[in-house]
């Protein structure tokens, strides 16, 4: 190969590693934006606006240490377009290449797993794994798109199919106010476990696939643009300000702000098929692009950074309300302890905890705990990890996952080995809800995405258990200090997150009367 076509290939590596780094640490100009606007709308010392306050510390933190937003870096999707005569094969090579050493390098954590096996390739390598579409263009360089989808805002995504009843709304038609209604609901079912306040892209028409494809293309665009569409442009201003009077808030905690953008797209269809299909994104949206020189391999240009740049640095901070009881725990904890926490509270967790997500919880049903769980916390989280100089596991980013998943599981786990608090977010069930009630446990909520402020309280990891399930899926034994989280589901039967699901169907079913 010629000294010019090595140079390009590794410029091009260089620009997409950039590209990956940059799109996982460093949040785009428009979504900062939108989640500023959000902490303005909210009441000061709300449960809402500390957690507002933590996700903007944590993308001050991020970009500092050049580390992932959120742990949970998603099938990285990457859409290019190249001028006519560009090698794809090239650059599909070289977007490999630079997906394992951002791997390497923490920027992504390894998640690929075989679908049948469960193992994890451990980087970012796979069966369709990464996503990498091509398109040709007439113009003389190449755009390379990348979106970084964590997989608990992709379990919201939903499909409706018209005509269809939906819950709260009736009956949803093949016209434009049936899908209003669609759209309203795909935003109250995602709830707070998408890590709310979220972005959505709809695609109207197409296949079940096609549709999909298109509600993602619509991610791509910009936050503040308006719809060239009127009649789309009309309901897409609709649908932000309608939902974020659900009262769902950031977390799912109540609140102003439920959804910070909404973008529409359109298709054909099939005579027999009218689809709805949304994309449900975490408020840690992570999407960037840039443009390359097709002669050297060089980025010209970033996209999404127009406009003004809010670094959410010397920020007032936000004070925990007085009326938020603060409670101080470590493990071992007590029964008695645990009894006395309701709803509401502020827990600060020091001191050992252990990480436990679905391979963990699926195992425990079945086998002995590798430690003694009793009085102790597990945290739902699979954190990005990397070895240090001296080898020893240093975590990269750990914020919580999707907890509803253990749902099947939570109760009897807690009940088998003693443990008495669990934290993860979006909530658990009405299972999880009476086995708390039962023996005397707690669930905690931390906040979502908040990887690099959780990263920052785990001050060392003391050992590893189950590492046949892959990095984020082993038990990781954590030190913490000063660990918050707030109680959403106490020993007493209450659940935050049931009172919100419920409030926020009030809510929705106001909309049931015709619009468009
Ligand atoms: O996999 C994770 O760490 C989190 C996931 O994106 C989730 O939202 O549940
Ligand atoms: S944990 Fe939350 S912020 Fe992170 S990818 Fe999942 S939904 Fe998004």
């Amino acid at each position: 190969m010629s000294q010019v076509a090595t140079s390009y290939l590794q410029t091009l590596e260089k620009s997409l590693y950039d590209l990956i780094s940059e799109t996982s640490t460093n949040l785009p100009t428009d979504v900062r934006r939108a989640i500023k606007k959000a902490k303005e709308a909210e009441n000061a010392g709300t449960r809402a606006a500390m957690s507002l306050d933590t996700i903007s510390n944590n993308i001050v933190m991020a970009e500092d240490n050049v580390s992932p937003i959120c742990q949970d870096t998603g099938l990285p999707t990457f859409k290019v377009k190249t001028p006519v005569g560009v090698n794809q094969l090239e650059i599909k090579a070289a977007i490999k290449n630079a997906i394992v050493q951002a791997s390497k390098d923490a920027k992504l954590r390894p998640n690929a797993v075989d679908s049948l096996t469960g193992k994890n390739s451990g980087d970012n390598t796979g069966e369709g794994f990464p996503v990498i579409k091509f398109e040709q263009w007439e113009n003389d360089y190449i755009e390379v798109k990348l979106i970084l989808k964590g997989g608990g805002c992709e379990n919201k995504n939903i499909q409706y199919s018209l005509p269809c009843e939906l819950e709260g709304l009736g009956r949803a038609g093949r016209d434009l106010d049936g899908i209003r209604k669609c759209i309203l609901h795909s935003v109250w079912q995602a709830q707070g476990q998408g890590c709310s306040a979220g972005f959505i892209g709809v695609g109207i028409g197409g296949d079940r696939s096609s549709g999909y494809d298109l509600a993602k293309e619509q991610l791509f665009r910009h936050v503040d643009d308006v719809n060239p569409n009127e009649d789309l442009a009309k309901l897409e201003a609709y649908i932000v300000e309608k939902a974020n009077t659900f009262g769902v808030g950031t977390m799912g905690f109540g609140g102003e702000a439920t959804l910070l953008g909404c973008k529409i797209g359109v298709g054909h269809r099939l005579p027999a098929s009218f689809f709805v299909s949304v994309a449900y994104n975490c408020w840690a949206y992570r999407r960037m692009a840039i443009d390359i020189d097709a002669a050297t391999g060089e980025i010209k240009k970033w996209h999404y950074q127009e406009g003004e740049r809010v670094t959410f640095r010397d920020e007032p901070k936000e004070e925990t309300k007085s009326e938020n009881k603060v409670v101080e725990l470590r493990a071992p904890i007590t029964e008695e302890q645990i009894r006395a926490l309701k709803v509401g509270d502020v827990v600060k967790i020091s001191g050992r905890m252990y990480t436990g997500r679905d391979a963990i919880h699926h195992h425990l049903m079945s086998h002995d705990a590798p430690v003694d769980l009793n009085g102790q916390v597990i945290y739902h989280c699979g954190p990005v990890m990397a070895k240090d100089e001296n080898d020893n596991w240093t975590v990269k980013a750990a914020g919580p996952t999707t907890s509803i998943r253990e749902e099947p599981y939570q109760g009897d786990i807690m009940k088998k080995f003693g443990i008495r608090a669990v934290i993860g977010k979006g909530g658990m069930g009405p299972k999880t809800l009476a086995a708390l009630k039962e023996h005397g446990g707690v669930y905690l909520n931390a906040i979502g995405g908040a990887a690099q402020y959780y990263a920052d309280c785990i001050k060392s990891v003391d050992g590893v258990d189950l590492m046949e399930f892959g990095i984020p899926e082993a038990m990781w034994h954590l030190t913490v200090e000063g660990f918050t989280a707030v109680v959403t589901m106490d020993s007493h039967g209450n659940s935050l997150h049931a009172d919100v699901e419920k409030s926020s169907l009030e809510k929705l079913s106001q909309y049931a009367e015709r619009v468009f």
